[in-house]
């Protein structure tokens, strides 16, 4: 059976160079708690010394009250160090965390990211880690302080009277019985709640996301009512949680911190026998006192135990993920020549993508994949990409297997114009740069030029510094397909995909597009996802996908002769029947 890793030992793994900090902080948390106990042992002591009628003159008193000053100021000191060393470590251990995770997602399979909900990935980043803060920074530090100085501090008790030390602790196990009945289900009521969480952030962003198609749509109310069931259901389930958590630690704070209860009567009895003396007891009474609340603090903590086991639970499941299959062992390729052979590629392991295709893209030519809607050609480019590993066959690109090629080298040969290019909430100038890390100012503004950009972008509010808002929203579509092609035209990668666009048609901005794709794969490897097929009579080789495979494959006058398929498409392209086309 697989071993389970305890919360702790989890997180340890990613504290790594912290984690003598986290022992740091323990140490000085110990002192601390420490410290706090010498004024309880103070006020013992100077109780019995007045009890006892000892003869004590004034410097006693002096030097204990001192002590307590003294504990009480440096158990503030020793805390504040502890807890400040505790959150530095916490803080540097949540960022390696989210670096893992993030470098993680590049070295997923798109279509692991892809197919999770468009919150999942940001809610176990942002908020997950986050929920850890408090957990981590507190939890370590304090709860061992917490449960090591009252144990210390019993000793001490057994060795005044053992029997009233005992009797000291029987609330301790009374409230902890009342507690378990709800801690039983914590875990799973916490799991629980994660979940709902979950569903509600994923509400919200969708609600966020498609608020354009719900106002168009008029939609508001019904997309409203989703995300306010989300939030009632997550209310509800909060509500009857703590409802039915709330008697159980009400009566379990109320039982445990009452050790007078058994303290005081059974004190006072042993005292009457007189197998107790009065200073023992008034001792035994103020230090039973100090003893339990750091331990009722100590067993608050259990809670965030099965809270970092839930997350740390959700992070490892990201990072164990699987990743895209690489050897690594090739740094270099020869040429660019793109072959599938007897390639099969399923993204739900049922249903076949593309079945057993067999097709080579050649270098330094334009390769078109043609075929109605679902029949593969976008899958056929991602495969290239690098998004997915291939389910069966191989993909050799320039004489090597991508199995072999780094991930890295890989998307180093490529550049991907997609439809819809996300732009980030930069600037233009960052935008296009994204194209090649480290490129001057003056290289973006000529990959700007060469895609016919520079006008428009000089025509902006601030030039190249103007924030293009989240997703490029403060542009046009035309406008962000050519700042795309800026990137790639920085990028200058010998292989360019391009899924070519179908909306931004208008005839301007058409012919603008046109003359910077012309420039942009001028010399390279080219793949055009075509939906237009004006645009790719031209091209050096046509693929017809049909379900899956390669239906037949050649120019354009080759296929109109041969391929009943594309000469169908053609028809139905330029309106016309019978074949007669051009
Ligand atoms: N991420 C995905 N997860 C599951 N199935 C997918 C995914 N993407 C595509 N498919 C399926 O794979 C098949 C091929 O899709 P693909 O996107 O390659 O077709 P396409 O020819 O590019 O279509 P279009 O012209 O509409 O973009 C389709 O049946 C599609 O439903």
């Amino acid at each position: 059976m697989e071993k389970k890793n305890s919360p702790f030992s989890m997180i340890m793994q990613y504290a790594g160079s912290y984690k003598r900090k986290y022992v740091c902080s323990v140490v000085l948390a110990v002192i601390s708690v420490a410290c706090g106990m010498v004024p309880y042992f103070a006020v013992a002591k100077m109780v019995t010394a007045m009890i006892g009628h000892e003869e004590k003159d004034m410097s006693f008193f002096v030097m204990w009250c001192a002590a307590a000053a003294v504990g009480y100021i440096s158990k503030g000191i020793f805390n504040g160090i502890s807890t400040s060393i505790s959150h530095t470590a916490t803080y540097l251990t949540m960022k390696e965390i989210r670096q893992r995770l993030i470098s993680k997602l590049t070295k997923m399979p798109m279509g692991t990211i892809l197919g999770s909900h468009s919150g999942h990935y940001k809610e176990v980043i942002v908020d997950r880690v986050e929920s850890i803060e408090v957990p981590l920074a507190h939890l370590l530090p304090e709860m061992t302080a917490n449960v090591l100085a009252p144990l210390l501090m019993l000793l001490y008790l057994f060795t005044l009277d053992w029997r009233l030390a005992l009797i000291s602790l029987i609330t301790i196990p009374v409230g902890m019985a009342v507690m378990s009945t709800t801690m039983k289900s914590y875990g799973e009521n916490y799991g629980r709640s994660v979940e709902i969480g979950g569903r509600m952030t994923n509400a919200i962003v969708e609600y966020m996301g498609g608020i354009e198609v719900i106002k168009a749509f008029s939609r508001s109310e019904s997309s409203y009512e989703k995300y306010e069931t989300a939030v009632n259901e997550n209310a509800a389930f909060f509500y009857g949680w703590m409802k039915s958590a709330q008697w159980a630690m009400s009566a379990y704070n109320a039982i445990t911190p009452s050790v007078l209860l058994t303290v005081l009567p059974f004190g006072f009895i042993f005292y009457a026998s007189g197998s107790l003396t009065a200073g023992a007891f008034v001792t035994m009474i103020i230090l039973s006192l100090g003893l339990l609340e750091p331990l009722i603090a100590a067993m608050n903590y259990t809670d965030n135990i099965a809270r970092v086991s839930t997350v740390m639970g959700q992070i490892n499941e990201v990072l164990e993920s699987r990743e895209i299959n690489r050897t690594g062992k090739v740094t270099k390729m020869n040429g660019n020549t793109i072959e599938f052979r007897n390639v099969t590629f399923s993204y739900d392991n049922e249903n076949d993508a593309l079945k057993n295709i067999d097709l080579t893209i050649p270098e330094g030519k334009v390769t078109s994949l043609v075929g109605h809607s679902g029949s593969g050609k976008s899958t056929v480019a991602k495969l290239i990409a690098g998004f997915w590993d291939v389910t069966d066959g191989e993909l050799i690109i320039g004489g090597q297997n991508v199995s072999d090629i780094p991930l890295e080298v890989q998307a180093e040969q490529i550049a991907y114009v997609e439809q819809n290019n996300f732009l980030f909430d930069e600037t233009v100038m960052e935008n296009i740069r994204k194209g090649k890390a480290g490129a001057t100012d003056e290289e973006v503004v000529a990959a700007a030029k060469a895609a016919g950009c520079d006008e428009f972008i000089r025509g902006l509010d601030k030039g190249y510094q103007t924030v293009v808002g989240s997703a490029g929203g403060h542009l046009s579509g035309g406008e962000r397909q050519r700042i795309a092609i800026a990137r790639a035209m920085l990028k200058n990668a010998p292989i360019v995909i391009l899924d070519e666009a179908t909306a931004y048609i208008d005839p301007e901005n058409e012919a603008v597009i046109q003359s910077a794709i012309a420039k942009l794969v001028q010399g390279k490897t080219v793949i055009v996802i075509a939906h237009r097929l004006s645009t790719i009579t031209d091209a050096d080789n046509i693929i017809v996908m049909e379900n899956g495979t390669v239906s037949a494959h050649g120019r354009h006058d080759e296929l109109l002769r041969h391929s009943q398929l594309y000469r169908s498409m053609w028809q139905a392209h330029t309106g016309t029947k019978g074949g007669a086309a051009e």
